[in-house]
């Protein structure tokens, strides 16, 4: 018989739920984590970045509580108070996540790096766990590219950023994706200088191509200076020998900094956990696995979170990814119901200021993947009375429709955008018309309100159609 029902390697977001879930269901569950409970998002991701751009954002709004008719002086950063704030708001989250609670639940936990025995076991601390199912939910970790001259001055990942004693005088961050884009803007508002060197022709290059058009130059108002489709050739000391790093670009060209920050990407962390031993078969991208997130080669296997590439979709690297997969993996696994993961519905947000959130496809994807008749709706929010009264007037809600008014997409450039998207991800999700977003009575004045006027586009040539015109005509000579 084996130990446990279920064994989850990884304590993020991902094994965190399937085993908080699964413990609940009244199985036997051991939960192995080999470093910090809670994995990246708390520790080194999601919390940390939100809090230093919580803190960033305040010492922009004091700047520029001018324009309010506000004197305030020039804030001052203390650098030791900040990191004190994002250091506070790990460790009020952590207890959510601890030991402690899970070991309450009656999960058995076991702080040691795991790797599979055999098909049907992992070992952990010196110990084997045989189990009927395993979760794999290992993560990812940031990509280091081979750059000739890296092994040769210093760097930072997002396992270590959040660790500065000081604050970088000028921060070179390789990659203009999420990370890379976040960590730009708390530096910047924070009082350092910072470079983007973006490789491909523009940052953000997932996202729609007229949000980010919209966001650049707020980034640039911050200071952050954007280099867009450059090539790093190599890094090296500078010349005097002093501290810090050059970036010395394809073409020539030098772009020297205090500190690098590597933000190029994930990869998954395969290595160490032996898979071929557990016949878990695997690729660059992560652990192959069926739309139900089960493993394509070992049926008692599944993976969740970062790790995962399931077939058609490949991996997504979001901790409400993570929360989604468990509950496919809770229904495919232990309910044995047959279930499909889909991300036709998935938000996704960079949160800058503004914030530019996308849920399901933007307008090039919608193209791309062939839908036909794609109309796109625009709302400015120079538009909505709210943006106006609160100063922000810039940004836009851009709706993508397909036919029959059925919602594809939604990208949002606003402050606090990821507020708005729970509303478009249920519309796409559930199918709802387009009507129905029309038709919605919004408290005023709302930002959300450029959703409901961009959706009232679609119908306003419809109502004031001919057709229309003649029945209004032939209904106001009824009695
Ligand atoms: C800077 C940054 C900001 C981010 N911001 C956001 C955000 O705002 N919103 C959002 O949705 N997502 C964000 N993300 C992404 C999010 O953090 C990840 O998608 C999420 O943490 C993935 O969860 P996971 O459980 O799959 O993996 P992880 O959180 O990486 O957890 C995996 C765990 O497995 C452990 N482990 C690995 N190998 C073994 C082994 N062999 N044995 C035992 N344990 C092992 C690791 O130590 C780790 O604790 C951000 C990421 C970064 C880096
Ligand atoms: N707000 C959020 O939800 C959030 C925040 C941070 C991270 N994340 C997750 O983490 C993932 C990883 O983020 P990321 O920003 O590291 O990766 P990314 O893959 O999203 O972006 C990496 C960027 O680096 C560029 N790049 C790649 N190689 C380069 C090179 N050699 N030189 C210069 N530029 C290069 C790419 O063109 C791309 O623009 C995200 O895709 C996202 O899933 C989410």
């Amino acid at each position: 018989m084996p130990d446990f029902d279920v064994v989850v390697i990884g304590a993020g977001a991902a094994g965190l739920s399937v085993a908080a879930i699964s413990a609940g269901l009244g199985l036997n569950v051991a939960l192995v984590e080999r470093h910090r409970m809670g994995g990246d998002c708390l520790n080194y991701g999601c919390v940390p970045s939100k809090a230093l751009l919580a803190a960033a954002h305040a010492a922009a709004e004091a700047r520029t509580a001018g324009r309010f008719g506000l004197r305030l002086p020039p804030p001052e950063v203390d650098w030791a108070g900040v990191r004190a704030h994002v250091r506070g708001a790990i460790d009020r989250i952590a207890p959510n996540d601890s030991v402690a609670r899970f070991r309450g639940m009656g999960v058995e936990v076991v702080e040691a790096p795991a790797h599979f025995l055999s098909p049907d076991a992992i070992e952990a601390g010196g110990r084997r766990f045989g189990f009927r199912r395993c979760v794999v939910a290992a993560g990812s970790a940031a990509v280091v590219p081979e750059l000739p001259g890296l092994d040769a001055v210093p760097w930072l990942t997002n396992e270590t950023i959040f660790d500065l004693d000081e604050p970088p005088a000028h921060l070179l961050i390789l990659g203009g994706g999420p990370i890379g884009l976040e960590m730009a803007q708390a530096h910047a508002r924070l009082g350092c200088a910072v470079t983007v060197l973006e490789g491909a022709g523009r940052i953000a290059g997932r996202e729609d191509a007229e949000l980010v058009e919209g966001l650049r130059p707020f980034l640039r108002a911050d200071g952050v200076a954007i280099r867009e489709g450059v090539r790093v050739a190599r890094v090296e000391a500078p010349e005097d020998g002093g501290p810090g790093v050059v970036a010395v670009l394809e073409g020539g060209g030098r772009v020297a900094g205090s500190h690098l920050l590597l933000a190029v990407g994930r990869a998954p962390r395969l290595s160490g956990l032996d898979l071929p031993t557990g016949n878990v078969a695997a690729g660059p991208k992560g652990i192959a696995t069926r739309r139900d997130l089960r493993s394509t080669s070992n049926r008692r296997v599944w993976a969740v979170g970062d790790i995962a590439d399931p077939e058609g979709l490949g991996p997504r690297a979001f901790t409400h990814v993570a929360s989604q997969h468990a509950g496919i993996v809770v229904r495919s696994m232990l309910f044995r119901l047959p279930v499909r993961l889909d991300y036709d519905a998935l938000p996704r947000v960079t949160y800058t200021d503004p914030e530019l959130a996308q849920i399901g496809l933007t307008e090039a994807e919608a193209r791309e993947a062939g839908h036909e008749g794609v109309t796109v709706l625009r709302w400015p929010l120079s538009e909505n009375d709210r943006a106006i009264a609160e100063g922000r007037p810039e940004g836009m809600v851009k709706l993508v429709v397909g036919k029959r008014g059925r919602l594809l997409g939604a990208g949002i450039l606003a402050p606090r955008a990821g507020e708005m998207a729970g509303l478009y991800g249920l519309m796409i999700g559930r199918k709802l018309p387009l009507s129905a977003l029309a038709g919605m009575v919004l408290p005023y004045p709302t930002l959300s309100e450029a959703g409901k006027r961009a959706a009232g586009d679609y119908y306003t040539p419809r109502l004031l159609s001919p057709t229309t015109k003649r029945l209004i005509g032939w209904l106001k000579r009824l009695p």
